[in-house]
């Protein structure tokens, strides 16, 4: 457990026995809609390889980025996208982030018939990041199966939502700043949960716990945060929560961060499951496709394409 402002947040060795892992992520799941996992599988070298390689490509020119360039969703969804382009709160001010959005490519594949956008002068970016989404996504496999279970539905139900690997990575530098500032507005996460990289010893991270406010997430040192979103809510009729969180940069140095969504394929129907539906706690979500939800979240929060 760590204690944030009050608040147990679990940090849920993947290593202990199931029933208390599961104990924990609903729990969790439940309050915050938030939780650290340790003893996760993935070497700490693929982590530090994987930011250092996305700080290498940021550091790159704009001309070199912007080459990259990511069309308007939902024409596409892999590529560049400068810093105040989205308003991920949308009542609030522009996010000050900018971002590669990456989707999964095996490493082995030939590049020639990626779909992603690699810069070309940047070699070792293509090798980073797969490396880190290879064991991400073995590691988003397992808890697609633990959270189902703590949500009380057969193992497979969200990897079964899953089965053409809508997962989307992206790279996120937010700028050095001279004071603190808003840098990605208060939002929930579009997907069903997402594993969030976060650069080791910057705190940022903010998550909005219920009479307590906002709370920082730091990063620690063998651990990965999960935060849940929309999806498993819906699923789960409101149970579990979304985790409402933001990134306040503070006074110093860039920071960066590599969140991991993992989504229910487009043409899954999203509603809740029948468990979840009851004559006291009636559906409180419209059935719709995740791709009609995505599109409605995206065209929210997407600022008008700025590309120069
Ligand atoms: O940079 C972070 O720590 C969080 C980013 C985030 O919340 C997002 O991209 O959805
Ligand atoms: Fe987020």
């Amino acid at each position: 457990m760590t204690n944030a402002g009050g608040v147990e947040i679990p940090i849920i060795d993947l290593t202990s026995n199931t029933d208390a892992i599961l104990q924990q992520i609903r729990r969790a799941s439940e309050t915050v809609g938030l939780f650290y996992i340790q003893k996760h599988g993935i070497p700490e070298e693929i982590l530090s390889r994987c930011l250092a390689a996305s700080a290498d490509f940021f550091s790159f020119d704009d001309k070199t980025k912007l080459a990259l360039w990511q069309e308007d969703p939902p024409a596409s969804n892999v590529g560049y996208r400068p810093s105040l382009d989205s308003k991920l709160d949308p009542q609030g001010t522009p996010d000050l982030m900018e971002g590669l959005t990456l989707h999964w490519e095996d490493l082995n594949a030939d590049e020639a018939g990626s779909q992603n956008k690699w810069p070309v002068k940047v070699p070792a970016l293509r090798q980073a990041t797969l490396h880190y989404y290879a064991h991400a996504l073995e590691l988003g496999t397992m808890l697609l199966q633990l959270i189902a279970l703590a949500m009380g539905l057969e193992e497979d139900f969200l990897l079964n939502m899953t089965g053409n690997n809508s997962s989307r990575m992206r790279l996120l530098r937010y700028p050095s700043q001279s004071r603190d500032v808003i840098a990605a507005g208060s939002h929930s996460d579009f997907g069903l949960f997402t594993i969030l990289l976060q650069q080791p010893g910057m705190e940022a991270l903010q998550l909005a716990v219920p009479k307590t406010g906002w709370t920082v997430i730091p990063p620690i040192p063998g651990t990965l945060v999960v935060n849940l979103g929309d999806q498993s809510s819906i699923v789960t009729n409101g149970v579990f929560r979304s985790a409402l969180h933001r990134v306040v940069s503070r006074r110093g140095p860039e920071r960066h961060s590599v969140p991991l969504f993992f989504m229910a394929d487009a043409d899954v129907v999203l509603q809740p499951n029948p468990v979840f539906v009851t004559p006291e706690r009636p559906s409180q979500y419209e059935m719709k496709s995740a791709r009609e939800r995505l599109d409605e979240r995206m065209d929210a929060s997407w600022a008008p394409s700025r590309r120069p």
